[in-house]
């Protein structure tokens, strides 16, 4: 079976190309121009990925996000963007795309791209002992793998792993997007008894609310149209094991009755059938939404959520992780180096500043794409900063907060804005130590501003 591919570009000889190369590649392409024509063609069949512009002549990609994700909650969404649009892009992911890439596009990281979003769409069984997969899930949870940070917000982040993940306690992981949270949940599941027995990922975002009692509780053939054959559904499937509720927040009303009641009475009943199987699973949900609000205004059900959240995890955003910022990013490009068959040694000092001082709104999953895309655009054996987005070090309009002070070298200062600088100079001074002289070198200043700003911030040490 070839997968079906949605390409929205307005750009129309781009298009063409993508559709040569993905069809070489095994895959069903159609390619649309504007977002009135991509509606049409997802009316009137679901794709398995959507490869959309950010930008198009009728509307935008964000817009045109919602309206696929209502309409066909399976397809992923891949957004094609420039350089300045990644915080739109990010913002894109929190709205349930899969994932961006930043143009000019590279036809091996779309390629990856698309695996990554397939293996994710499928909503696979991660056996634990088998890292053979390939999934990245599998491969990051190895020892080699995993980055357990030593920053202060992380220490205590595995601290409450370690302490969770022998119990049966539910746990729900809240944070932002692209904070880890999937990651915690696997390795909570990795930690406990029922590391050998299934651990199940489900995107709860995904599963459109007509099949969702099918997916969850399976079916008996012939229950509804389209049941061919019996099905087992995940909970049935995560029996002994872990389920993984990701997204939690995009269950219908209806669905978290369901789920539980499922969940009180350790029983499931497939769709069309009458005997109810009994279930033994410990469920970990994430969700990067307010649920208590969500809850206040009746979205969400309160019974549900305290079953699920009988243990809370913060999943820290990844500016808050000072001193992990830099092991993260050799990480990844470790990772990416693999990946692209590459060798960059090392980020320029420059870059690594750039880096400690970016507020990182996508958190881990932001740094994994811009860290391979400076990898696959690197020219020597260095990150420099040229292939780095320029919003990571650019002048910001704003410049109130730098002008406060009495500022020596202002320019010096440039990659400040005044939404991190804050949070930026906490993060050097932990970086370092809190050795003052070795932060002003850190953060490109002298030591009187950094003075001043502490003084401003209130920071005392
Ligand atoms: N501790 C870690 N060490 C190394 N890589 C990590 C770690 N945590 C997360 N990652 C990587 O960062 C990326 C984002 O992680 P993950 O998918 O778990 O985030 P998430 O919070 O579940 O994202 P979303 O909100 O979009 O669902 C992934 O590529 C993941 O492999």
């Amino acid at each position: 079976m070839s997968y079906k591919v949605l390409v929205i570009d307005d750009d129309v000889p781009f298009c063409e190309m993508l559709k040569t190369f993905l069809t070489k590649k095994g895959y069903n392409v159609t390619n649309v121009f504007k977002a009135s024509e991509a509606q049409q063609s997802i009316n009137k069949e679901c794709f398995d990925i959507v490869l959309t512009d950010v930008r198009l002549p009728d509307s935008d990609g964000i817009e045109l996000l919602k309206y696929i994700k209502k309409q066909c909650p399976s397809a992923q969404v891949i957004l094609m963007t420039g350089y300045t649009e990644i915080k739109t892009a990010v913002n894109a992911m929190k709205l349930g795309a899969f994932d961006y890439v930043a143009k000019p596009i590279n036809p091996d990281e779309i390629l990856m791209t698309i695996k990554q979003a397939l293996e994710k769409k499928s909503s696979v069984v991660i056996e634990p002992s088998t890292e053979k997969r390939g999934s990245k899930k599998a491969s990051l949870n190895d020892n080699n793998g995993y980055v357990k940070g030593n920053s202060k917000a992380s220490k205590q982040l595995n601290e409450y792993i370690d302490l969770v993940a022998p119990t049966n306690m539910s746990v729900l992981i809240i944070g932002d997007s692209g904070t880890g949270k999937e990651n915690i949940a696997h390795s909570i599941h990795l930690k406990s008894k029922r590391k050998d027995r299934p651990y199940i990922a489900v995107d709860c975002g995904a599963i459109p609310k007509d099949l969702a009692s099918s997916e969850f509780f399976g079916h008996v053939k012939g229950s509804f149209t389209g049941a061919v054959t019996d099905k087992v559904g995940h909970f049935e499937a995560a029996n002994g094991g872990t389920i993984f509720l990701d997204e939690v927040g995009n269950l219908s009303y209806e669905v978290q009755v369901q789920l539980l009641r499922a969940l009180q009475e350790r029983k499931v009943k497939p769709v069309g059938s009458s005997n109810e199987i009994e279930v033994n699973i410990r469920v970990i949900a994430a969700t990067n939404e307010d649920l208590p609000k969500a809850v206040r205004e009746g979205e969400f059900r309160e019974d549900l959520y305290h079953r699920l959240n009988e243990f809370g995890i913060v999943a820290p955003r990844l500016a808050d992780r000072g001193e992990d910022i830099l092991m993260f990013a050799k990480y990844f490009l470790k990772v990416s180096n693999e990946e692209l068959e590459k060798e960059i040694e090392f980020f320029s000092d420059e870059v690594e500043r750039i880096f400690l001082m970016y507020d990182w709104p996508g958190n881990l999953r932001e740094m994994k794409n811009i860290i391979k895309r400076s990898v696959l655009l690197a020219k020597g054996n260095v990150i420099q900063k040229d292939v780095l987005p320029s919003e990571m070090f650019a002048p910001k309009a704003d410049k109130a907060t730098t002008t406060s002070v009495s500022i020596k070298d202002e320019e010096d200062l440039k990659l400040f804005s005044s939404r991190n600088e804050e949070q930026a100079i906490r993060t050097a001074l932990e970086k370092v130590k809190f050795n003052k002289t070795k932060a002003a070198q850190v953060l490109g200043i002298d030591r009187k501003t950094l003075y001043n700003k502490m003084k401003l911030y209130n920071i005392e040490l």
